[in-house]
């Protein structure tokens, strides 16, 4: 089959690659014209493991192209993904300005009939309005249908999932679109959910929502863990052996990030908003959310409670491990209020430093190495949890003045760090001894 991919961000490149590898000749088209010459060169713009090597393999193979001219790409394909971005409004609601115009960008180069597949995360009744948008400014004689088939995939293992996805959602009018982009699919060999569009627009918010409110709910209580003296680890082991409650998404620590849940959480507010109907245990699952990002400053605090000039190092930058994505990482939240209180901040990130430094405030100072990082710092501030820290020699700590670390991703285990004399608070876990004090006045 010839497909074409509008947007090579995540989701239109991981898209692409798979579609690519299962067979499918692929173009990918984008209107970042650098990206695109980066990308005809195997190279990918994102960090994602195993994406690179897929790309090269697939181009050599002549599966898959890039291109920014969206003639090029789109005039022989018989099926069209949009995969363009769907960012936050300032009132919280979804920007469609990118699909539409997507749709705008199909309508001016087809002249056959085609199927549309809207893979970008968009509001109930998107792919309604983009089909009418399109048929509008076609001719009679040209068919379109829009297919909805939101993505599942998780940063950091994006290729693993679209081989091993749990499901493949396909929201469709008509049994042939439906069956088409089935039969597209089918190498993948996973289960496939066909549906209504409505339903299927909404299945991708409310799974994000879901997710989101598991993490909340575990943050809320570990929050409370922390005051009667329980260890949230062991609370979420016992609650995950539930197969009803399930063990995923039930780790506590520094919030969500990233570049969907914060924004699909508020846009599905919206989205029930306009129908008159308030969300309001998503509003809360938001707000914990918004407090959890602070909650390691609220510690640090505790321990210094002046960090004017004070060293900081800060481990961990990106939103999760295995991604250069700092979108909504409590990084941001963090080293902001550390630069506001005078401390002097160093940071470290195995790969998302190139992204952070034209994110971040550009007093953050960047370290090579964790060593690097926190010699002679203060205090030590984990906000990932990559595998390079988990597995650090805890000796590196007395590089520090005094070993003081504070984890917001529960990296170590709370005896092994005492074991080594290390000043140490995570979530969740133990009552920190200040807090316990003025708990006690
Ligand atoms: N990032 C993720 O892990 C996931 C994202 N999603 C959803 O997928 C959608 C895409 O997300 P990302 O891949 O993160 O987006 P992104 O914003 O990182 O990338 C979008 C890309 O589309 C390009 N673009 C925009 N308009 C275009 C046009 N008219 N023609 C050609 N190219 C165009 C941009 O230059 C950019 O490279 C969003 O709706 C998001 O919510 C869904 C699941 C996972
Ligand atoms: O729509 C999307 O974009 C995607 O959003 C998430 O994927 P992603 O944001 O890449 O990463 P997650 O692994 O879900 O992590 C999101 C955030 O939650 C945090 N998290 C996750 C799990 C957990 O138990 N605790 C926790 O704090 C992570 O640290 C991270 O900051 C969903 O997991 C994907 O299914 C979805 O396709």
């Amino acid at each position: 089959m010839k497909i074409a991919v509008i947007g090579t961000g995540y989701v239109g490149l991981v898209t692409g690659v798979s579609l690519a590898e299962i067979g499918h000749r692929v173009s990918c088209i984008d209107v970042n014209e650098e990206k695109v010459a980066k990308m005809q060169q195997g190279i990918s713009p994102i960090y994602e493991p195993g994406l690179s090597e897929l790309m090269t393999k697939n181009i050599n193979e002549r599966r898959l192209s890039f291109t920014s001219n969206h003639r090029e790409g789109i005039e022989q394909a018989d099926v069209i993904y949009i995969a363009v971005g769907t960012p936050e409004k300032s009132d919280g609601s979804a920007d469609l300005s990118f699909v539409v115009q997507a749709a705008h960008n199909i309508v001016d180069c087809i002249n056959h009939n085609v199927i549309v597949v809207i893979k970008s995360t968009v509001p109930v009744g998107t792919n309604d309005m983009i089909s009418e948008i399109m048929q509008c400014h076609l001719t009679s004689d040209i068919e379109v249908e829009v297919v909805s088939n939101p993505e599942f995939l998780k940063e950091g293992s994006a290729i693993y999932d679209s081989f091993h996805g749990d499901r493949i959602v396909i929201g469709a009018n008509s049994e042939r679109a439906a069956s088409l982009i089935e039969q597209i699919n089918q190498p993948f060999q996973v289960p496939v959910f066909k549906t209504d569009i409505k339903s299927a627009e909404m299945i991708k918010y409310a799974s994000n929502a879901f997710l989101a409110t598991k993490i909340s709910f575990i943050n809320e209580i570990s929050n409370i863990c922390e005051l009667l003296g329980a260890d949230i680890e062991n609370v979420s082991n016992g609650m995950g052996m539930d197969q009803r409650i399930g063990s995923q998404f039930l780790k506590a620590g520094i919030g969500y990030g990233g570049s969907c849940f914060p924004k699909d959480t508020k846009a599905l507010i919206q989205i029930a908003g306009n129908v008159e109907y308030e969300f309001e245990l998503l509003k809360g699952v938001v707000n914990v959310n918004k407090k959890q990002q602070g909650i390691l400053i609220g510690k640090l605090n505790d321990c210094l409670p002046n960090i004017l000039g004070k060293k900081i190092a800060v481990l961990g930058l990106a939103f999760k491990p295995n991604t250069d994505d700092l979108r909504e990482s409590a990084s941001i939240l963090v080293t902001t209020e550390l630069i506001k209180q005078g401390a002097e901040v160093v940071a470290y990130d195995p790969i998302a430093m190139t992204n952070a430094k034209s994110i971040l405030d550009p007093l953050v100072q960047y370290a090579v190495s964790i060593e690097e990082a926190i010699e002679n710092s203060d205090a030590a501030l984990i906000l990932t949890d990559w595998d390079e820290f988990k597995n650090v020699d805890l000796a590196v700590f007395k590089k520090m003045k005094k070993p003081l670390v504070i984890d917001g991703r529960n990296c170590f285990s709370v005896k092994e760090m005492e074991r080594n004399g290390i000043d140490y608070y995570s979530i969740g876990r133990s009552v920190p001894a200040k807090i316990a004090e003025v708990a006690s006045i």
